[in-house]
């Protein structure tokens, strides 16, 4: 099967000098990558590059094969299969449960676009809450809304950008691994910044290290301690 993600050489800049420089990685079909690193070491940066908000400078970005970013060459977000879950969950307010879940998939068939909602709400253990509207929902359950707002459509790679980090840290775990359960039931692959370790290995199957704009280690976690 093929790699749904692979960047080759990345180099992306704002005004001045680069803020990634040269990164290159593969995430392998259903693995979960997370990158670590000091405060402006560029993993935001990055992830917004993989999404499509930030043209690149050098390299290439590849997602399920195809070719959505190079220099002078840019598939807008949504024409690429990425999925995005942030930490302000951003979810629609004047939409219920199932009508932030249905959509990303409104030009699905009425009947299918049904069939998949319910089973994401089975996935994420929300499906007695289809009816609530997110200010009725806690911390916890937002978050999950999010995710499998995020999963409806069938991304190739899903984007998480310090999902949990507005949670206490015992949440914040038990998020963690719900979510890689969830990950692993569906196959999806997705890469995760954080700045918690706890976060990191209870979820990584490679940690990626940045420094200073530049990816240092790609590694599991058993190889970073070694
Ligand atoms: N929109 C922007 N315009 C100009 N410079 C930016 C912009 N966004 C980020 N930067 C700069 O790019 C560098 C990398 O920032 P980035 O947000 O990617 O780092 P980060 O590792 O995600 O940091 P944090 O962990 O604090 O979120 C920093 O020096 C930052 O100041």
């Amino acid at each position: 099967m093929s790699n749904p993600l692979e960047l080759h050489h990345v180099s992306v800049a704002y005004d001045g000098p680069p803020v990634v420089r040269d990164i290159s990685l593969t995430l392998e079909p259903g693995a979960i990558g997370c990158l670590i690193g000091p405060s402006g070491c560029g993993k935001s940066t990055l992830l917004r590059a993989i999404a499509g908000f930030e043209p690149l400078r050098r390299g290439e970005i590849r997602l399920a094969e195809q070719r959505v970013a190079a220099v002078g060459h840019s598939l807008p977000p949504e024409s690429r299969r990425v999925g995005m879950v942030f930490q302000d969950f951003a979810l629609f307010p004047h939409l219920s449960v199932v009508g932030n879940l249905a959509f990303g998939i409104r030009r699905l068939p009425r009947r299918a676009r049904r069939a998949r909602v319910e089973s994401l709400l089975e996935l994420v253990g929300l499906a007695d809450a289809a009816a609530l509207y997110p200010h009725q929902l806690s911390g916890g359950m937002q978050q999950r809304v999010a995710l499998a707002r995020a999963l409806a459509p069938g991304p190739a790679v899903l984007l998480l950008d310090e999902p949990f980090s507005s949670m206490d840290a015992t949440l914040r775990e038990q998020l963690a691994r719900e979510v890689r359960e969830v990950l692993r039931r569906e196959g999806v692959t997705a890469i995760l910044v954080t700045h918690d370790q706890i976060e990191t290995f209870a979820m990584a199957d490679r940690i990626g290290v940045l420094a200073d704009g530049g990816l240092r280690q790609w590694d599991s976690a058993l190889g970073l301690y070694l």
